[in-house]
């Protein structure tokens, strides 16, 4: 059985380098999906659920969109995108750091070692950045 629960966050983030309008400075409402699998459980409180929705609820909200929501997201390892992020700090402003370039991509997969990470038994992420475009990572796939 799977179930999924959907959140939404906003944040700021620029592709240094590329070709096109998204080397600029610019943000998104993303919307991110979580499945996670499993067996329904047999009896208790939680009887015919796979997760509780709540508790699903708890840990993507405390692991993901506590630390990304109002963000902005960078590469780590670019220079020009982590000088951006150092200012920000230094104005007490949130930053969130990831080790590639901050694409669609690369935060879907990303989102699901962080929740994995957590002892979520997520088996998908899927993350739109626009209403038009998302990645979705699901390890056993590809
Ligand atoms: N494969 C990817 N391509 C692009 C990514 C990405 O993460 N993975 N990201 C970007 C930019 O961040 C850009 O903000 C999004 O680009 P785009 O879809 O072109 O944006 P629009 O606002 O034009 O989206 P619409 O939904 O079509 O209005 C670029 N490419
Ligand atoms: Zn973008």
């Amino acid at each position: 059985m799977k179930v999924v629960k959907i959140f939404t966050f906003d944040s700021s983030h620029l592709l240094d380098g590329h070709d096109g309008k998204c080397k600029n400075l610019h943000g998104h409402t993303y919307k991110l999906e979580v499945e996670v699998s499993g067996e329904l459980i047999e009896s208790g409180p939680k009887e015919g659920m796979v997760l509780d929705f709540g508790d699903l609820k708890k840990i993507v909200q405390r692991e993901i969109i506590d630390k990304m929501d109002h963000a902005f997201l960078y590469n780590r390892l670019n220079e020009r995108e982590r000088s951006i992020a150092q200012m920000l700090e230094g104005w007490s402003m949130k930053t969130y750091p990831l080790e590639q370039r901050t694409t669609a991509e690369v935060m879907s997969k990303h989102i699901f070692h962080v929740l994995k990470a957590h002892q979520l038994p997520v088996t998908r992420v899927r993350l739109w950045e626009t209403p038009t475009s998302y990645s979705e990572y699901e390890p056993n796939v590809g």
